[in-house]
């Protein structure tokens, strides 16, 4: 990352967003689509979506250890750390909901009774029908076992839900901006997920080190693209938050804010995204942005029948009506979408294709638990429920328990209904909608640096990018 070593040119032109059109790869859509679908019928809905009590509170251990090294990092600023909030003090907490039986559906809380009525059906005698249903404190302590493997082998990362060490954390508190996190320790995060965790074109692996060079690309399977296209797009996203809500001053007129003011910064953008500073990488990453938007949007429809009949439970019934209300009319939306990302192609081919869905999976929960060794808990906070998010989409895009027999064939493989078993987790379900919420919301800051890079250029500025270029 040695930025002294280049000449860098200036970057006061609109080369980014004149590459960021046209067809996305991978897939059938493209950019414009994608940039009209989301700022106009998705964001809204979303930003109000996750401002909702359910939302808005994420259980998440941030205090587990780096199990790669020592974290030897420190956060630069004081806008770097969290805010945890008491468990008291979210929503429906004092009803209990943190005792939900995780495997019972929402709807069998109520049939208790419905189930036993049967047991006294006349064409049924107990007597010879009695199953044995005892078992040992040792067997059930094994089964435990069984399903924690079971699952784990479904799963694309590790949940923090049931983790004694876990806090409540507001995400409305603590909003995903600049936080001066960067040096070693964030390059350390970075080039770990790419060089070990991402999968790399056998010929010149390391010649466009950290990250593939886009013309290289080609030179893997298409799983190995999608998973390192989604990884790029995650690093984007990230790097556009930090942009668009960048610290501008600790003070707002004469009197100190103990909050600062943030907002966006051009020039940060262009440094990390203009061609001139990326080897012309910068507009592909910002692509790779909108696939892992479609994927993440794909994996909502999946389990869309699933998510319109959770409960949403805080507590407060007219809000959880809301919540349902809400969910139920953004899904809506998501259906109509003309071209969702076609996940059936990927992982074909017998006893290879498991292989290779077994490493893609291993990868990623590996990217999930560096994510404890970020050095700035506000990065950690929302890096950890990005990962989630997106192993969350993962899992149900890839793991045959989300795979539907009964799918209907002209609503574009779309299952129609699901098993008991696959009950999402609440805070799978909080990441799944947050971290498609910060796509969401990247792709809207985009519009709004591709309209203050419109006006500089009217005006006649030049753009003076104050940092290095990414090299
Ligand atoms: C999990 C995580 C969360 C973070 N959250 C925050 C945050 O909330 N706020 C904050 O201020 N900082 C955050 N950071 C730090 C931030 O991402 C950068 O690492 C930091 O700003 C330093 O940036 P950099 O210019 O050195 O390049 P980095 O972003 O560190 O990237 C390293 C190198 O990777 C390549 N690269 C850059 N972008 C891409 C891409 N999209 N695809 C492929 N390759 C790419 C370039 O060669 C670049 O030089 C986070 C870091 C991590 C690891």
């Amino acid at each position: 990352y040695d930025t002294e070593l280049f000449e860098i040119p200036p970057c006061d032109s609109n080369a980014c967003f004149k590459a960021l059109h046209g067809a996305l790869g991978d897939c059938s859509c493209n950019v414009d689509t994608i940039d009209y679908f989301n700022n106009v019928k998705i964001f809204p809905r979303l930003q109000s979506l996750v401002s909702k009590d359910y939302f808005r509170f994420y259980k998440v251990n941030l205090k587990k250890e780096c199990p790669f090294w020592a974290d030897d990092s420190r956060c630069a600023m004081k806008y770097c750390h969290i805010k945890t909030c008491s468990k008291e003090s979210v929503p429906g907490y004092a009803n209990g909901y943190e005792n939900e039986v995780i495997d019972e559906p929402p709807a069998s809380k109520y049939s208790k009774k419905a189930k036993s009525d049967c047991s006294t059906d006349a064409d049924h005698d107990p007597a010879l029908g009695y199953l044995n249903t005892t078992i040992s404190a040792a067997s059930k302590y094994e089964i435990a076992k069984w399903k924690a493997y079971d699952d784990a082998l479904e799963n694309f990362c590790e949940c923090d839900d049931r983790d004694a060490d876990a806090d409540y954390v507001d995400l409305s508190l603590n909003p995903e901006r600049y936080t001066g996190y960067k040096g070693p320790s964030a390059h350390r995060i970075w080039r770990s997920i790419y060089q070990e965790n991402c999968f790399r074109p056998k010929t010149n692996p390391y010649e466009s080190f950290p990250y593939v060079l886009s013309s290289d690309l080609k030179n893997l399977c298409l799983e190995k693209r999608v998973f390192y296209r989604a990884i790029s797009g995650l690093h984007s996203s990230i790097n556009i938050h930090l942009c668009a809500k960048y610290l501008q001053s600790e003070k707002s007129g004469f009197v100190a804010s103990p909050d600062g003011e943030w907002g966006p910064n051009l020039a940060e953008f262009q440094n990390r995204f203009d061609p001139s500073r990326t080897f012309g990488e910068g507009p592909n990453w910002l692509k790779n942005l909108y696939f892992l938007y479609l994927l993440e949007m794909r994996a909502l429809a999946k389990a869309g029948p699933y998510l319109e009949r959770e409960e949403y439970y805080t507590g407060n019934p007219s809000e959880d009506e809301e919540t349902r209300e809400a969910i139920g009319n953004l899904l809506g939306v998501i259906y109509t979408f003309p071209d969702h990302f076609n996940e059936s192609l990927m992982f074909n081919g017998g006893v290879q294709a498991t292989t290779l869905k077994n490493e893609f999976r291993e990868h990623f929960r590996n990217i999930s638990r560096i994510m404890d060794c970020v050095g700035c808990d506000k990065c950690k906070l929302w890096g950890k429920l990005q990962t989630q998010g997106l192993g969350t989409a993962l899992k149900i895009l890839f793991s045959s328990r989300w795979n539907s027999p009964e799918s209907d064939p002209e609503q574009g493989r779309l299952p129609l209904r699901h098993k008991q078993h696959e009950r999402l987790q609440r805070t799978e379900i909080v990441a799944l909608f947050n971290a498609f919420g910060r796509l969401s919301n990247s792709i809207r800051e985009l519009e709004n640096f591709r309209n203050m890079l419109r006006s500089f250029m009217e005006n006649g500025e030049l753009l003076t990018c104050a940092f290095g270029g990414h090299v």
